[in-house]
């Protein structure tokens, strides 16, 4: 770029209250990185791309969530996940969007250079992910009539309803969706929150409730609203399973095939949570106030049914007063989870439009399926709550263990892990997903190992995985005649054990490397 003009890009700073801001700010200065890129006149293209390299990078660190600067390896620069480096290159992208702003002359041919430069980066995220298949197009009469219905009330979408095997129905790019675009928009007044239980007469007996959550009253107030024929949320009702298959409806044959897991443990804990908030409730509504809570409404099952639609398809968000509630979302609701989504924040109501945008953050060609991301989970939270393993499973770098050894380690007069690296919780991954599988670490996290008493916790690590391997999971189910829960139980088992032996090699090895005492 023989006479490229100061070009300036700011990508924002570090929040003092970030809670990794230490860390991060530890190691933005180990690499040398600013969050303020100089381009001077006169510099080749490479010199260029390699300016927009190190922000990139800056920009990979100043968005680390806490799994994955847990994980980051020596001075691996990144990506470091697929939600990290979507975001990261969106916040590089916006950063050049707003440089060209008072940009005139060369410089904004310079800026037109990065910003292609950057929309190539971002277009190659996603190469790997594995496709779901479609199954049919989905023309049965109830999602079309919830399009219908939610077009005439000022919907926009450029989506189409599509059932997947495997996943159930899932949004399909109707044409060529890019970077910026909006795949879907959905008017506030469309949103089901708490603001319906208000304006309902349940509210005036469940506001004498102690302690009373907006939660619980949304879960109520949608077991009875479901079979109101005159419900202004009939159409969306209408397209809503009849049962779900979540973790918490699994059988006792899909329980005993997890025994030995943890995932074990917390389903029978969220499901006898779930049954003492039932018995808490719902028979003395019933019994004290008939005519509004009829139990016929308000079985276990239905709760249960209840329960299991506000975990796997409510959505967090901000509306224009400020205030952060629990929604049920018309049609958003047909978006599956990926670990290469297309839309990553959809949290906020648009102040201008009044209305949630789904906003792509990579591209999407026609015909693809469009996905959301539910959040950084574990796969024990995703078949807990939403009842599915991704297709992708093996590369979910949130599928994470956490380590509570301070015990093991305590006891022995150690002051434990967590003190010295700053570190308060320790966790395990599947070993495969490091970069670095060489010693020192054998693909072990970094913070686990990086402190004076290595030794004390890998013998720690040994003696809870090893184990827990020997038992995890019984072997001798039939999987092929087995019904979805215990499928999906005997998966997860799979997973599990694959990332325990993995993290039992590593440890093994890497004990092995420190030698005798
Ligand atoms: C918000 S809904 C999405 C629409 C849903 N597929 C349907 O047919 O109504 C969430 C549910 O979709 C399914 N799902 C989402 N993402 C998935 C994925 N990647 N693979 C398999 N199932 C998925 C799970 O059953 C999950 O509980």
């Amino acid at each position: 770029m023989g006479e490229c003009a100061t070009v300036r890009l700011c990508l924002p700073s570090l929040a003092d209250d970030d809670p990794l801001f230490s860390k991060k700010m530890k190691l933005l200065s180990a690499r040398n990185l600013s969050s303020e890129l100089q381009l001077r006149q006169g510099l080749t293209k490479e010199e260029v791309l390699i300016g927009l390299g190190r922000l990139v990078q800056c920009a990979r660190i100043l968005l680390l969530d806490e799994v994955e600067i847990y994980f980051v390896e020596g001075d691996d620069s990144g990506p470091f996940s697929p939600r990290n480096e979507i975001e990261s290159l969106n916040l590089v992208l916006s950063a050049i969007d707003d440089s060209f702003e008072g940009t005139l002359g060369v410089a904004v041919e310079v800026l037109k250079f990065l910003k292609e430069a950057t929309l190539e980066m971002i277009g190659k995220i996603g190469a790997q992910c594995t496709d779901y298949v479609i199954s049919e197009e989905s023309n049965s009469t109830v999602e079309e009539l919830l399009i219908k219905w939610g077009k005439e009330q000022g919907v926009k979408t450029k989506l189409r309803i599509f059932h997947f095997e495997g996943a159930g129905r899932g949004a399909v790019a109707s044409r060529d969706l890019d970077v910026g675009d909006i795949a879907l928009e959905i008017p506030a007044s469309l949103i089901i929150c708490e603001e319906l239980v208000y304006e309902s007469e349940m509210f005036g007996i469940l506001k004498n409730l102690d302690g009373i959550s907006s939660e619980t009253m949304m879960l109520l107030w949608t077991m009875k609203e479901r079979h109101n024929p005159d419900s202004r949320f009939k159409v969306y009702f209408d397209t809503l399973p009849t049962e779900f298959r979540t973790g918490l409806s699994f059988g006792i044959h899909a329980l005993a095939a997890l025994e030995g897991t943890m995932l074990f443990e917390e389903l029978v804990q969220a499901k006898e949570h779930l049954r003492h908030q039932y018995d808490a409730l719902c028979p003395a509504l019933c019994a004290d106030h008939p005519n509004v809570f009829q139990s016929d409404m308000y079985t276990w099952d239905q709760f249960v049914w209840a329960c299991e639609l506000w975990y796997s398809n409510s959505m967090k968000i901000v509306f224009s007063d400020g205030k952060l509630r629990t929604c049920l979302v018309p049609i958003a609701g047909f978006l599956n989870h990926s670990l290469y989504p297309h839309v990553t924040r959809y949290g906020k109501v648009d102040p201008a439009s009044d209305s949630l945008r789904l906003i792509l953050s990579r591209p999407c060609d026609r015909g693809e399926q469009c996905f959301l991301s539910y959040g950084s989970f574990p796969s024990s939270h995703l078949v807990t709550f939403y009842g599915f393993l991704p297709r992708d499973m093996h590369r979910n770098p949130y599928d994470v263990i956490p380590l509570d050894f301070e015990d093991l380690v305590d006891k022995e007069g150690d002051q434990g892990p967590g003190v010295d690296g700053g570190w308060s919780t320790h966790m395990v991954r599947g070993t495969w997903l490091s970069k670095s599988k060489a010693p020192p670490n054998y693909g072990l996290p970094p913070p686990l190992l990086d402190h004076l008493r290595s030794r004390a916790v890998l013998e720690a690590a040994l003696s809870i995985f090893s184990p827990m391997l020997e038992g995890i999971g019984a072997d001798d189910i039939d999987r092929d005649g087995a019904s979805w829960d215990v499928k999906l139980a005997l998966d997860f088992v799979d997973l599990q054990r694959k990332i325990i032996s993995s993290v039992v090699a590593s440890s093994s090895l890497a004990l092995q490397s420190l030698g005798p005492l």
